[in-house]
């Protein structure tokens, strides 16, 4: 599934959103690893023309839920393959995402709400538990400064989880809650609560509650460091190429089934 990189043969990476928390680490990784080339690093106000000069290869974005759309659009127009760790990836633009795909066919995005094997590995066993449990919910935990909740992943985890939920025939959760006007149950997603907590301190972490009567099962991931997330972020630029089209989750270029 790799792209045929080497040290000889290094892929050109560009960053986005280098400047922030993710993108300074990312810059790193790729900086370091021998068979990638940092040729650009963009951050808001920087022209992404800049791309084009370099001759990125592949684009990791790890800006912002508002300009990641714009972004992506500008690479695969351009026919430069995208990571994209940013959070904001809705329904509605991973459809429009897919239709600008169709007409540039051979261009590769990758559209991944967690690049941390831990918590790729948390999202599928969430998945496979689901079926098997009365109540589920989801509480995620992260830094303060944070622009979305719920998280990316949180999302995407209760989707697995409601989408199993439902085809094991179970309904919504128990819940006996009749008045609730402060949103102390949780954002619903798939009739999955999720919960958001921020405190200084944490980076990312989550828990997927299942209950039965008598029991429960917690499946946790936690990153104590945003270096957990590079060796996906690597992952992602050394398959996106040889994987056109929309792929959403890492999970996809791991051999998750050996
Ligand atoms: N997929 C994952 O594993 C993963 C892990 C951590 C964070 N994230 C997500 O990545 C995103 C970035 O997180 P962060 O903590 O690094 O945020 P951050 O605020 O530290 O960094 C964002 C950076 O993007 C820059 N930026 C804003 N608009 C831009 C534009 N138009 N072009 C280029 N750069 C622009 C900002 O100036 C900033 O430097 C968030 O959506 C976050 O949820 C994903
Ligand atoms: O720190 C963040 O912001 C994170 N964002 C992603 C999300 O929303 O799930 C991944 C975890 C860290």
């Amino acid at each position: 599934m790799s792209q045929d990189s080497s040290a000889a043969n290094p892929v050109k990476v560009a960053v986005l959103g280098a400047h922030g928390r993710m993108g300074s680490e990312a810059v790193r990784a790729v900086d370091n690893a021998r068979d990638t080339q940092l040729v650009a690093t963009i951050d808001h106000n920087d022209s992404l023309q800049q791309l084009l000069v370099a001759g990125a290869q592949v684009a990791i974005d790890l800006t912002v839920p508002t300009a990641t759309e714009d972004n992506v659009r500008f690479c695969v127009e351009n026919g430069i393959h995208c990571v994209v760790g940013t959070t904001g990836w809705d329904e509605k633009r991973s459809a429009r995402l897919t239709e600008l795909l169709e007409a540039h066919p051979g261009v590769g995005v990758l559209i991944a709400p967690n690049f941390s094997i831990g918590a790729v590995l948390a999202m599928r066993f969430s998945a496979i538990a689901a079926k098997f449990f009365e109540s589920a919910e989801i509480i995620e935990l992260h830094h303060p400064n944070k622009v979305d909740a719920p998280s990316g992943t949180a999302a995407r985890t209760a989707a697995l989880v409601g989408e199993a939920r439902r085809a094991a025939g179970l309904g919504a959760s128990p819940d006996a809650t009749e008045t609730d006007p402060d949103g102390a149950r949780g954002a619903k997603i798939d009739d999955v609560s999720v919960h958001s907590v921020r405190l200084r301190g944490l980076v990312a972490h989550q828990e997927t509650l299942l209950g039965n009567e008598g029991e429960m099962l917690t499946i946790r991931h936690d990153s104590f460091d945003r270096i957990s997330f590079m060796s996906g972020v690597l992952l992602g630029v050394r398959s996106v190429g040889s994987n056109p089209g929309l792929t959403h989750g890492l999970e996809n270029f791991m051999d998750l089934d050996a």
